[in-house]
């Protein structure tokens, strides 16, 4: 059973370090384990009698270039050491191993980046502060000026930890060597684009180990495999759930098809698209193993659900802007069923998200916006819009609105109400295509109807949705990606 792949915070690090070493790990230890690991994936990157310039900061990041640019010296590699800063300033494990250096360390802004075979960035990693300024800015853009490949330590320096983002410069690395996990800014948006291929050495601190606050995670099979619905011997449809997805007017009729066809792919015992009368013809020429029931407006979704069996439903896609969407979403809350609001149900809160605060009782809810709807519908909450880390983003809107929140795009984050969040990498370009995103809502809501919880639910679906989608590839529609989805199962759950 793969575990789920846990993905620290930079205070959560510092902990996670200060526990090894409280358990008998000298720091220093683990930093001669860090540029042991950097050296290694140095030489796999360099060629014999390498020039490898290694570019040292003024922490302990640069105490691991100092441990590499050790190693690979003896390796025989032609190393130069640039230091940003004094070396009579390094403090702590950083000073002992840089007392270990032979050589000279020249200072950073006289480092001839562009006669390296290969550049070693040791300037920041997980105690980036602030934007980069100054010398530290220069040397980063010297290093990208040059060329040349660039293997980062930790993190590319100027990436911050937590949030993925630029801090005013970043490097842009192919290869990074992190210690004992990812972290989000490994996933997340640009720091993904600038990380280049991450691998994980293992220093000697467990990951795994518990550090205090929220948890992260990369949204992994080993974090809801288990919770995927498996039908039973003697289960019938019935116990396989049912979802109820609303349609649109007779012009915007297609949105709702495509989700339900997803929630029945991905295994809803019944699936039922609610249609306003006048598009029940058209609804009706196109569909066969989904259901069709008439449903004219708030009342008539407020009768359909008195039929408890209903207990999935999907309101959002194509379905309108106006205040009757509001009015439906209020009736499918106070039904209590599992909700998944997607779409025209977001956006018809456009500025209104305090009528979605709390509102959920317990229910499972999700809601899947993308950045333009997250924005609509979290107008005037700089609160949640305003934090430069989409990760913090969805989870303050989940918080606030104490439902899961989806926060799509190449890297989808999901957040849960109560903190944990993940984040997903398996997508594909060709996903960014009309109706992609209405099929992931039906993948979410078919999972919920088969009582998978609302967090895992969202997880795998869009885990589910983005595998479909990427191993179609060029040419992927809408309309396959449902068609998709038993190829998709039969690996997760064999
Ligand atoms: N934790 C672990 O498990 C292990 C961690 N290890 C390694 O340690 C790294 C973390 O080390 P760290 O905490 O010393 O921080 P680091 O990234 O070197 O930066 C801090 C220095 O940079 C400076 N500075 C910051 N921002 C700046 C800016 N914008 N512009 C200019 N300066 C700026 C800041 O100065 P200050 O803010 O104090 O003025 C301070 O001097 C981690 O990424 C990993 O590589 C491994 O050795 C083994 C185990
Ligand atoms: N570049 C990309 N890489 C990976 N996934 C993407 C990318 N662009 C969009 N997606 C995914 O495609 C889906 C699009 O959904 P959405 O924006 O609601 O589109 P629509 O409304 O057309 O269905 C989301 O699941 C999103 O995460
Ligand atoms: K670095």
């Amino acid at each position: 059973m793969t575990r789920p792949e846990p993905l620290p915070l930079a205070y959560q690090m510092r902990q996670a370090d200060a526990a090894a070493i409280a358990a008998g790990t000298p720091g220093l230890t683990l930093m001669k384990r860090a540029g042991h690991a950097v050296a290694e994936a140095a030489l796999r990157m360099a060629p014999p009698g390498a020039r490898v310039v290694v570019a040292a900061g003024p922490g302990n990041n640069g105490g691991d270039g100092f441990v590499a640019a050790a190693l690979l010296a003896g390796r025989d590699c032609r190393v130069t050491l640039a230091l940003l800063g004094d070396r009579e300033r390094l403090r702590g494990d950083a000073a002992l191993a840089a007392a270990e250096w032979q050589g000279q360390a020249i200072p950073v802004r006289e480092a001839a980046f562009d006669e390296a075979d290969l550049i070693v960035d040791a300037l920041f990693g997980t105690g980036l502060q602030r934007d980069l300024e100054g010398e530290a800015r220069q040397a980063v853009e010297r290093m990208n000026a040059s060329g040349r490949p660039v293997l980062a330590v930790d993190l590319p320096s100027g990436i911050d930890s937590d949030s993925g983002a630029v801090r005013g410069a970043a490097v842009l690395a192919q290869r990074t060597v992190t210690f004992a996990a990812r972290k989000p800014g490994h996933l997340l948006l640009p720091g993904r684009r600038f990380a280049g291929t991450v691998e994980v050495a293992d220093i000697g601190i467990d990951p795994h180990a518990r550090t205090s606050g929220v948890e992260t995670f990369a949204n992994s099979p080993g974090l809801w495999r288990e919770a995927l619905p498996r039908p039973g011997l003697d289960s019938h449809k019935y116990d396989r759930g049912h979802t109820l997805v609303l349609s649109g007017g007779a012009t915007r009729t297609g949105a709702a098809r495509l989700a339900a066809r997803a929630a029945l792919r991905i295994g809803s015992g019944l699936v039922t698209v609610a249609s306003p009368p006048e598009a029940l013809g058209i609804n009706a020429a196109q569909l066969t193993a989904v259901m069709l029931r008439g449903c004219d407006g708030p009342e008539g979704l407020y009768a359909i659900l008195k039929d408890e069996r209903f207990n999935a439903l999907l309101l959002g896609p194509a379905l309108g802007v106006h205040a009757a969407t509001r009015a439906m979403v209020t009736v499918a809350i106070h039904a209590r069923r599992s909700l998944l609001l997607d779409a025209d149900a977001l956006t018809s809160f456009e500025g209104l998200a305090s009528e979605l605060h709390r509102v959920f009782h317990g229910a499972p809810a999700v809601l899947t916006p993308h950045e333009g709807e997250f924005a609509r519908l979290f107008k005037g909450h700089p609160d949640i819009l305003d934090p430069p880390s989409k990760l913090e983003r969805a989870r303050r809107a989940a918080a606030y609105t104490g439902a899961v929140v989806v926060l799509k795009g190449m890297d989808t984050v999901i957040a849960a109400p109560d903190g944990r969040a993940a984040i997903n990498e398996n997508g594909t370009p060709y996903l960014a295509t009309a109706g992609s995103g209405d099929t992931l809502g039906g993948i979410v809501a078919g999972l919920m109807a088969q009582h998978m919880p609302a967090f895992e639910a969202a997880c795998a679906g869009v885990f589910i949705h983005a595998a479909a989608g990427a191993g179609f590839g060029p040419g992927l529609i809408a309309e396959d990606l449902a068609d998709l989805i038993p190829g998709v199962l039969r690996q997760l759950l064999s």
